[in-house]
């Protein structure tokens, strides 16, 4: 309590273990929003020793991203992230002050923005006919395809293409498999829950802690591959100074060697690793996700198929510009980011005390946007368990971060700077792969009993990978 404010009311705290009994188990997100039921839009708990504020509506959400983004603009950094000290370089981590906005600067004007998007549309379009290649040589064979791995890696090529100017995945001859596994473990163990996260008193019983395991994929994918990579660039720019290559890379090598204070060699590693980390797999299970939705139910199926039959054309592969005609499949896309947004909770944290919705924030609380409950809200949502692509047709709702009631790609100054890109990948993949081939699922289950069962990790990822057959058109 501060003065007359207090903070948001919640479930009264045990000794030591605070609200954890509360939300301990593997569906988190759907604990916390029964509580906020119970307790209402803003509620506070205790999470072993850590203050923790969740906010479940969109209005609140409106209020602290918006109004008050400022002071809710950092975020708590998991002991995880310390590892290499990832959090001092990382622009998912660093605190919104000057080495931020030039990470995002930098990011947003030579990756992001939408005259670099065009220009390296080829790129990605090469990519997409990678995927579906792939999808063909699996329905020659009868094979199935693992979707989410399958835009897992295709996400990987596709960054590494506009970073590097390189495949660093080759899904026919498996090779190249150490990149991605060392993406896929960095991700895994992110995801991990970790007690010293709750208790910080145990880091000075174990001060390294979880930082040991994740610390060696760390090391591997910062100090060898990615440096590997960086190392071998400096080296032909020696060799042949005036190159026309402009990659991602190129520029960031450039930007430091003009302004060393922009961005130095560790930034730039760092941020290839952020962007690996932070583009792939939300993407990649967001892509599952909706191939299970419209797997599950035939009329969306066959309207979607219509839809890339009318406008595109049978078996064609979906460019970026066709998106935009394209409604229904757009209209698919943001009711999978509503019902299955890859990152639940915005996570963020409150440097100084705050006052906010006429409660008290204490310094260094953890604050929790509740992405999914805002999703489900049934006050702005029908029916809101059930996926239906066609709300969106007259609904002025979009996923961009400016419309509270759907956060998936979060909102503010902090907001997902590649959502332009995810969201023009998530439609072309799926375009693609509906455009192409008739789906069924592999075994004997029937497509419309494919189950919605979800996994808790670093993303809310489909508990069973989807293995789906491609049948040939
Ligand atoms: C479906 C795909 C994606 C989803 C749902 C998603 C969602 C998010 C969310 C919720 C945040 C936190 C925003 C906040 O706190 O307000 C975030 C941050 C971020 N995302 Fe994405 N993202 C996706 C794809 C991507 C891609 C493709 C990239 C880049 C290649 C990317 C790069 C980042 C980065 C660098 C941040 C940290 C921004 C910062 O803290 O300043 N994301 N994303």
């Amino acid at each position: 309590k501060r003065g007359n404010k207090k903070l948001p009311p919640g479930p009264i705290p045990l000794p030591l273990i605070g609200n954890l009994h509360n939300i301990i188990g593997d569906q988190p997100h759907k604990s916390l929003a029964r509580l906020a039921q119970i307790y209402g839009p803003m509620m506070s708990l205790r999470m072993g020793q850590i203050t923790t504020v969740v906010i479940s509506s969109s209005a609140v959400a409106k209020q602290v991203l918006q109004k008050q983004d400022l002071a809710f603009s950092s975020r708590t950094i998991p002991d995880a992230i310390r590892a290499h000290n990832h959090h001092q370089f990382s622009v998912v981590f660093l605190p919104v002050a000057s080495r931020w906005r030039s990470l995002r600067k930098i990011l947003n004007s030579n990756l992001f923005s939408s005259n670099k998007l065009d220009a390296t549309q080829h790129l990605r379009s090469q990519k997409m006919q990678d995927l579906i290649g792939y999808c063909r040589k699996c329905s020659q064979t009868g094979e199935s395809v693992n979707i989410g791995q399958a835009a897992f890696e295709t996400m990987i090529n596709l960054l590494s293409n506009a970073i590097f100017s390189k495949d660093v995945v080759d899904p026919y001859a498996n090779s190249g498999k150490e990149f991605k596994d060392v993406v896929w473990n960095v991700l895994e163990e992110s995801g991990k829950p970790n007690f010293a996260d709750f208790f910080p008193l145990l880091k000075r019983i174990d001060p390294q802690g979880i930082r040991r395991r994740i610390g060696k994929h760390f090391d591997k994918l910062l100090h060898q591959i990615i440096k590997g990579l960086v190392d071998e660039r400096l080296e032909q720019r020696r060799k042949s100074p005036n190159g026309s290559r402009i990659d991602f890379l190129q520029v960031m090598l450039n930007t430091s060697e003009e302004d060393p204070q922009a961005i130095d060699r560790n930034h730039i590693q760092h941020l290839c690793l952020d962007l690996f980390v932070a583009g792939t797999d939300t993407t990649s299970s967001t892509l599952e996700w909706a191939m299970v939705e419209v797997m599950r139910k035939p009329y969306i199926m066959n309207k979607a198929k219509s839809e890339l039959a009318d406008v595109i054309g049978k078996c064609t592969i979906i460019e970026e510009a066709d998106i935009g005609r394209l409604p229904y499949l757009q209209c698919i896309v943001k009711e999978t980011l509503r019902m299955h947004p890859p990152v639940p909770f915005l996570i963020r944290k409150v440097d100084q005390d705050v006052e906010a919705c006429g409660y008290f924030v204490p310094k260094d609380s953890q604050v929790l946007v509740h992405v999914w409950s805002i999703g489900h809200d049934p006050a702005t949502w029908e029916d809101p368990l059930t996926f239906k692509p066609e709300r969106f047709w007259d609904l002025k709702i979009d996923v961009r971060g400016h419309d509270f009631e759907l956060i998936p790609f979060g909102a503010g100054r902090r907001v997902c700077p590649g959502l332009n890109l995810a969201i023009a990948k998530l439609c072309t993949m799926l375009g693609s792969l509906l455009n192409s081939f008739d789906w069924k699922a592999e075994g004997d289950i029937a497509a419309q009993d494919l189950d919605v069962e979800e996994k808790f990790g670093i993303t809310l990822a489909r508990l069973r990978p989807l293995l789906a057959v491609p049948i040939p058109l």
